[in-house]
């Protein structure tokens, strides 16, 4: 039996599978790294974590492993999308990373609408000028940090670093590049002309790959520290939503994902890139050859449960905190919770707004507060599933993944929300899966995606829409979708009052 590695680079931890040719997970491992948050919508990680824990992620991996570590045959990679990993010439950091969820760059986004033309953004990239995205943070260090910026000979996305330090070999590919903002997702081409009008060095974006492509082989040290075979063949993998789109079976039209990591995002497959969102949504090339995919974001999805867990249950795992949400009702006994603590995406891009429980009572216990979490997030993700359906989608399943997965009351929470079939996967971690599938396709085990996902995706648990609750929950999430307008004035003057 021959094995291959999906490494899925979130932003709360690495977690690694090992998978054999039957896509059968015969061992997992997941390593936390810090996130710092300190103030002013600032959120970053330090590369070098990723690149720790990973190789330790790796170590553990093959240690737990009871097999030959020389039939594992190749390894590949998933990873939280558009963070700006700025490289020296020695291809070394030179600051932190700064996330996808930083929401610094609101001037910087202004500075894209006006110098590149709105119109002409999304002509070229289909998407608008968003602060977590790539380019408004180059422009953020360039403004900012112009020491730094002048030492900058390259930047690359957090899966594509941990994978540099692993080959020594630097190379982008096309579903995480189409994040930057810099990319013409039709024309699978760095885009010349953002590049000229931001005043980019030359040669500053990396080099472009597919992510099936082999990217090499890792270096001696990196089998030392790993106990991997030499011969190992790593392949340049996907953004975590093209990866979970792939793990998900999501490779054809029609196909629905929802995924809740640290983020939420409900993702549809596009077999073209010709179709007009007007922004409203992402749209990005797949992971598999030739398609695309548009997806609305929730900033804060499962970071707003681990944040309420920190701060008010801290050394509780999720499992403790969710006990008793089954027996709270649809609704939460009249508790509201916007899930913006980061700012938003979808549908309201808007770096301002802060969260809110609305609807305090001194009856509300802590499961109130958890039930109205869940409910909140799960509205937020309800909006962008309208947009797809005010577009003409139909979504009558949907593929249900990321850490959220993992709680029955939640996935019966997202059918009745939804209105929608809920299917559970054997395993949650549809990036990793996704990763895992595009090395057991580069290694030939699989002519294509499709045909490794008709083995590789297997359906655990399926959650029927229940007709009383979603009855509630219509009327509860009209009231959520007043809260963004009600609300979005004083959080900005509560900004003042920020750390
Ligand atoms: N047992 C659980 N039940 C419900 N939600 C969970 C559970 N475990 C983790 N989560 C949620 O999943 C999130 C992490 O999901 P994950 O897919 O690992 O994220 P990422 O890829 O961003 O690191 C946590 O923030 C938490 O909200
Ligand atoms: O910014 C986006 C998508 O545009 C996020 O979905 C990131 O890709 C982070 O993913 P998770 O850590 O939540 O998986």
């Amino acid at each position: 039996m021959k094995y291959v590695i999906g490494a899925d680079l979130g932003t709360s931890s690495v977690k690694l599978m090992l998978v054999d040719q039957n896509g059968t997970v015969v061992h997992e491992v997941s390593r936390p790294y810090p996130l710092y948050q300190t103030s002013g919508g600032y959120s970053e990680q330090d590369p070098d974590d990723w690149v720790k824990e990973t190789i330790a992620g790796l170590s553990e991996l093959v240690t737990g492993f009871s097999g030959s570590p020389q039939d594992i045959e190749g390894m590949s990679f998933s990873g939280q999308m558009h963070g700006l990993v700025l490289l020296d010439e020695k291809h070394e950091p030179l600051r932190p990373a700064i996330l996808w969820n930083d929401t610094r760059t609101t001037a910087e986004c202004r500075e894209i609408d006006e110098k590149a033309g709105k119109e002409r953004l999304l002509e070229i990239t289909k998407n608008p000028a968003l602060e977590g995205f790539t380019l408004p943070k180059i422009l953020w260090v360039k403004k900012h940090e112009p020491e730094i910026f002048s030492r900058a000979v390259t930047f690359l996305l957090p899966k594509d670093y941990v994978r540099l330090k692993l080959t020594e070999k630097l190379h982008m590919e096309y579903s995480d590049a189409a994040g930057t903002l810099l990319l013409d997702i039709s024309q699978k081409a760095w885009s010349e002309e953002l590049c000229r009008v931001f005043e980019l060095p030359e040669g500053f974006c990396p080099p472009l790959v597919e992510p099936g492509d082999e990217t090499g082989r890792i270096t001696s040290r990196a089998t030392e520290e790993t106990g991997l075979p030499a011969s190992l063949k790593v392949f340049a993998g996907g953004a975590d939503n093209a990866c979970g789109a792939i793990g998900a079976g999501i490779l054809e039209d029609g196909k629905t994902l929802v995924s809740i990591g640290t983020s939420g995002v409900v993702l549809s497959y596009e077999k073209d890139h010709n179709k007009d969102f007007d922004g409203s949504v992402h749209y990005f090339n797949h992971g598999a050859p030739g398609a695309w995919y548009t997806m609305g974001v929730t900033l804060a999805a499962g970071h707003s449960l681990s944040w309420f867990k920190n701060v008010f249950a801290k050394g509780e795992d999720f499992g403790s905190l969710l006990e008793n949400v089954d027996q709270v009702p649809p609704g939460a006994n009249g508790l509201l919770f916007t899930p913006y603590i980061n700012g938003e995406r979808t549908p309201h891009a808007d770096a301002q707004i802060r969260g809110s429980f609305i609807g305090m009572d001194a009856s509300h216990r802590r499961e109130d507060f958890v039930r109205a979490i869940l409910e909140g997030i799960t509205y937020s993700l309800n909006e962008s599933a309208a947009i797809f359906r005010e577009n003409g989608k139909t979504i009558d399943t949907i593929v249900s993944i990321g850490g959220g997965a993992k709680n029955d009351v939640w996935l019966q929470m997202q059918a009745d929300i939804f209105g929608a079939k809920i299917v559970k996967l054997a395993s949650e971690q549809g990036p990793g899966m996704g990763a895992a599938m595009l090395a057991a396709v580069g290694c030939g085990w699989y002519e294509t995606l499709s045909a490794c996902a008709d083995t590789f995706v297997e359906v655990d648990k399926e959650y029927l829409p229940d007709p009383l609750n979603q009855e509630v929950y219509d009327e509860h999430f009209r009231l959520y979708q007043d809260v963004y307008a009600k609300t979005r004035e004083l959080s900005e003057q509560l900004g003042a009052f920020r750390r």
